[in-house]
Formats: structure tokens, C-alpha cells, sequence
């Protein structure tokens, strides 16, 4: 077997590297020192798995030389320049490694509120750059008993706030996805609005960079706020408006800002640098040791569990959370993608849509039953161009509606599960439940109620419910030396029969042609799993 290639797009840790030069499986090819437009054209074609930062941009250009690029590993948290739907149309599974570099981003955001507030930078490069020594030039504030606004409160916002209350200063939060508790726990102040945070003495963010939070800080917010007001932001470039935050320093309504993220990466021209009332870094908020020893080496035991196909830790566009998902539900995810399969073999048409309706407990997993459904439906027309990152979006390039449904139970059983599928030409439902936690049972098949395993190879005879129509069937296929290894039946109340036989060997045209010459027959079609 040829061995798998991981693409190591921009600069990590050596313990990293050495995880991936020391696995014999894995070819890796280090391109961190590449130029981009070769390792977009030359290097990334070459791809199956790839690990990216901030600096390599997962684009139309990436994704269009990506051809072999099953996942990507995103060593660190934010996302924001990685096309996730562009990603998971290609089938491509994106990973990031969320906390390792938190406590660097904590570090480096206390670095500049002190260093706003003392105006370190500058006095520091006073006194070495200028060799001048004037005390009574750089008289700076406390921290001490200001307030503090932090947008954003996830992992490393409220780590911000517990250090700023290590400073005795008053803290408090917006950020309206999480629980106020979570604020108020720690003693900070949790507020729904927004003006609370723009009456603050220091303004720090750290959200994602999302259609949302873009501009978040603006003019407008601007105007708003104390004059002298200090502004840190260590999160993404662009959540300040970039012009109002210079607009801002430039009048002094903004004493200071402290700024590690720019719009557009790498910033050596950009007009913040030209003003004395900021301190900035070049995007180094990942950037200490430890948090880059601890993601290289996440990175690379993500992308080679992910080249491996074994796992995918902190996928972000895969329909469920592996180590989230309670043991019980996988066998109804793998009933309904056999279902899926089934469903599209015996129809065998234009498919128009896939309706699934789960009832139970399992009801909650509705998107991820739909989901393993559709690859279930498309495997059969598609093979292995599908797979449950891209499904849906295949589905819908192919004009297939997606329906997911819940109902009450009133199945009988724990939890049921249905696949309805609806083809230019017909239509079919199959209903199942898993027995004991593991056993996978068909129970319906449209107003037929059955007991199937879905296994191996079936045919599915519809008649009308007339004397010796099961030793016809039995004698057709003995006759071409078709063992049956199982014999399920169903009855209707239209005096019409389902049988499902199940068979050791291949169910030929010539086979099928017998069976549909029966005068009982109503249809016959097969499937095999
Ligand atoms: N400068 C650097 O090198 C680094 C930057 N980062 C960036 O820092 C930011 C925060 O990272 P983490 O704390 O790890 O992420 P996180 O996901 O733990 O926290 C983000 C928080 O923002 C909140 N949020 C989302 N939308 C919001 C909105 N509209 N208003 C208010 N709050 C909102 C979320 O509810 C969540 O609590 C991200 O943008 C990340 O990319 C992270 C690490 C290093
Ligand atoms: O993890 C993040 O979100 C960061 O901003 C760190 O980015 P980097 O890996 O240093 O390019």
C-alpha cells in the first residue's frame, strides 16, 4: 500500500514534525518555508491530509489543488480563513486544536492592557533606541479598581477576566451564547448590553471572526465610549473596524490600543504602525513554547489518526461529535445508512427526495440520522465520491430534497427509525430499531411489518397472497442453484404478501425474470449490503 502524504503547510513545533517523520505509514512533506504559490499548485496536490495556521489560507485556490486532501488540521483555534463549506462540499474534514494555545493568548493579552497602560514600549525604546532618560515622560495608570469589558467569555476571554481580577479590577462580559453563570461564578459581571461594555475604562475581544462579530467595534461604538478608553484585541483583525480604531488614536478619543491581529496578515504597511498610541505584535498571541509544542503534537497525532481514517478529534463539519454521541445511538446511525442503501437499491431511479423521521429518545439525532442516511442513499449511485462531510451538499447539487422529521413514539418500540424514499418512479419506506442496544432489525417495509436483519444479499418479492407462491419462489431459485438462507414474511390487508429472502450467492437478471413471470408476482427487486 502506497504510504498516505501529510502536508505541513506552515511552521509548527519540531515535536510535531518528529511525531510525523517517525511514523513509517505517513510520507511528510514539511513545505512551511515554501512559497505559498508553490505549495498551493506543487505541493498541496500531493495532499492527503494537511496542517495549516493562520498563515495558509484554505481557499478556492487550496481546495481547487486539493484533490487527494481528505482532512484539515487547523493547528489552533480560529477557523475564520478556512472555508468550511467549501471544505465539507469536497468531502473534506476540517479539525482544529481549540485550547492548547489558550493560556499564550491570555499571557499576551495582559501583555498589552500593561503595556498600554504603563506605555512600555515606548518608554522602553526611549531609553534603549534614543538613549534618553526622561522619568517625567512616561506616567502611566493602573490597572487597579478600572473596568474592564470582555467580549466574548469562552476560553480564553474568561481567563482574561480571572487575571484582570487578580489586578483588583472590576470585570465584566458580553457574550450572549453562553451561560451568565459562568460570568457571575467567578465574579464577573454578566450584562446583555452591549453599551455596558463601551462605558468601560479598557475594552478587550475575543470572539471568533464571524459575519457577526466583523466590525463589532465600529465608528459608531466608538463615539460611545470614555474618552481615553484603551482597546486590546488579540482575537482576529477586523473585529475593531480597522479605519474607525485609527480614526479613533488618531483624535485621542482612544488613548491606547493594544492590537496582535491584523485584517490582512502579514501587516508591515499598515496605517496603526504609523501611530505613537499603540503597541502591536505580529500576530504572536499562539506563540510561546509550551502552546506550540502542545498543538504541534496535537496537530500531528490528529492529521495521522485522520490519514489513518481512525479518527477525527475536533472536527468541526463531521454531523456528530464522536466522543459526544452516546453508545446507544450508533447502531441506529449504521441501521439508517443500511436502510439508506437498501431503500435506493430496490427503487433504483431518479431519487427526489430522502425523508427520515426518527421516533423515541433517538429523535435527538435527527440531523445525524439524516445524514447517514443520504451517504446510505447515495452510496449506491456515488460509491466512495460520497461521504458524511459532503452528503447533504451532494444531495443537493443533485436536486435530492433532505427531510428530517420527529414524531411521537407510538411504535411500540424504544426508538424507530424511518428512511422514506421517493423516486421519479415510486416510492418506498423502511422502518427499523435496534433490539438488546445492538441488534439491527428492518420492522417495516412500507404497511408490511417484518423482522430482517439488513445483511447480505435479499430479494425483496411483493405478491398477492395466494396458495404455493413461497415453493414457486423456493423452486425458482433452487433451480439456479440459489441457496435461501432465510425466508421473512409480511402480510398486508389488501390480500397482498412482501417476502424478503435472503441468499448465498448472486441474484442474476435471469433469476428475477422468473420470479416477475409468477402470476402472483407484483414486483421483485434485490439489494446487497
Ligand atoms: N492572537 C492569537 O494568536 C490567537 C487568537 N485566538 C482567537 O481568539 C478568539 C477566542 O478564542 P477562544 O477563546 O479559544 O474561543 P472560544 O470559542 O472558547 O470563545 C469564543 C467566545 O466568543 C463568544 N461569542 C461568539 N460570538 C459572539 C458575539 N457576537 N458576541 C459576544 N460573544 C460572542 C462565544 O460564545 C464564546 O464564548 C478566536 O477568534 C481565536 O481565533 C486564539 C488563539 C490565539
Ligand atoms: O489559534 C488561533 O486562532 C490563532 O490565532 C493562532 O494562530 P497561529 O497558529 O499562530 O497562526
Amino acid at each position: 500500500m502506497s504510504k498516505k502524504t501529510i502536508v505541513v503547510c506552515d511552521h509548527i513545533h519540531q515535536s510535531g514534525l518528529d511525531i510525523l517523520a517517525n511514523d513509517n505509514d505517513i510520507e511528510l512533506i514539511n513545505a512551511a518555508d515554501e512559497p505559498k504559490d508553490k505549495l498551493i499548485t506543487e505541493i498541496i496536490p500531493l495532499a492527503d491530509v494537511a496542517i495549516t495556521r493562520s498563515s495558509t489560507d484554505v481557499d478556492d485556490a487550496f481546495l481547487a489543488n486539493a484533490k487527494k486532501v481528505t482532512a484539515v488540521v487547523r493547528a489552533g483555534v480560529g477557523v475564520d480563513n478556512v472555508d468550511i463549506p467549501g471544505c465539507s462540499k469536497q468531502g473534506i474534514v476540517v479539525m482544529n486544536v481549540p485550547t492548547a494555545n489558550t493560556i499564550a493568548a491570555v499571557e499576551l493579552t495582559m501583555t498589552h492592557m500593561l503595556s498600554c497602560v504603563r506605555t512600555f514600549p515606548y518608554a522602553h525604546n526611549n531609553l534603549k533606541l534614543d538613549r534618553i532618560w526622561r522619568r517625567q515622560d512616561w506616567y502611566g495608570t493602573e490597572l487597579k479598581d478600572k473596568k474592564l469589558g470582555i467580549i466574548g467569555f469562552g476560553n480564553i476571554g474568561s481567563r482574561v477576566g480571572k487575571r484582570a481580577k487578580a489586578f483588583e479590577m472590576e470585570v465584566i462580559t458580553y457574550d450572549p451564547y453562553i451561560d451568565s453563570s459562568k460570568a457571575t461564578d467567578v465574579d464577573v459581571k454578566y450584562t446583555k448590553n452591549f453599551d455596558d461594555i463601551l462605558a468601560c475604562d479598557i475594552i478587550t475581544i475575543h470572539t471568533p471572526k464571524t459575519e457577526e462579530t466583523i466590525g463589532m467595534i465600529g465608528a459608531e461604538e466608538i463615539a460611545k465610549m470614555k474618552d481615553g478608553v484603551i482597546l486590546i484585541n488579540c482575537a482576529r483583525g477586523g473585529l475593531y473596524d480597522e479605519d474607525a480604531l485609527v480614526e479613533g488614536l488618531k483624535s485621542g478619543k482612544i488613548a491606547m490600543a493594544g492590537i496582535d491581529v491584523f485584517n490582512k496578515e502579514p501587516a508591515t504597511d499598515h496605517p496603526l504602525l504609523d501611530l505613537d498610541n499603540v503597541t502591536v505584535t505580529p500576530h504572536l498571541g499562539a506563540n510561546t513554547k509550551e502552546s506550540q509544542r502542545n498543538i504541534a503534537v496535537q496537530a500531528a497525532e490528529n492529521a495521522i489518526a485522520a490519514v489513518k481514517g481512525i479518527a477525527y478529534p475536533n472536527a468541526l463539519n463531521l454531523p456528530i461529535k464522536e466522543n459526544e454521541l452516546p453508545e446507544y445511538v450508533r447502531p441506529y446511525l449504521e441501521l439508517i445508512q443500511k436502510i439508506g442503501h437498501i431503500s435506493a437499491q430496490v427503487t433504483k431511479s431518479a431519487i427526489k427526495s430522502i425523508k427520515v423521521t426518527a421516533k423515541g429518545e433517538i429523535a435527538e439525532y435527527v440531523e445525524s440520522l439524516g445524514t447517514f442516511a443520504t451517504v446510505g442513499v447515495l452510496t449506491e449511485s456515488l460509491s466512495d465520491q460520497v461521504n458524511y462531510v459532503n452528503a447533504e451538499f451532494v444531495a443537493k447539487e443533485r436536486g435530492i430534497e433532505i427531510i428530517k422529521d420527529t414524531k411521537p413514539n407510538t411504535s411500540g418500540f424504544t426508538n424507530k427509525i424511518e428512511v422514506k424514499l421517493t423516486t421519479q418512479n415510486s416510492t418506498i419506506t423502511i422502518g427499523g430499531t435496534v433490539f438488546d442496544g445492538t441488534a439491527q432489525r428492518i420492522v417495516e417495509i412500507d404497511e408490511y411489518i417484518l423482522d430482517v436483519e439488513p445483511k447480505g444479499t435479499m430479494v425483496f418479492f411483493r405478491n398477492t397472497d395466494t396458495p404455493g407462491v413461497i415453493g414457486d419462489v423456493g423452486r425458482i431459485m433452487a433451480s439456479h442453484n440459489l441457496n435461501i438462507s432465510d425466508f421473512r414474511l409480511g402480510r398486508d390487508k389488501k390480500q397482498q404478501a412482501l417476502a424478503v429472502v435472503k441468499v448465498d450467492g448472486q441474484v442474476t437478471k435471469a433469476i428475477l425474470d422468473e420470479l416477475s413471470s409468477l402470476k402472483a408476482c407484483i414486483s421483485v427487486s434485490h439489494a446487497s449490503l
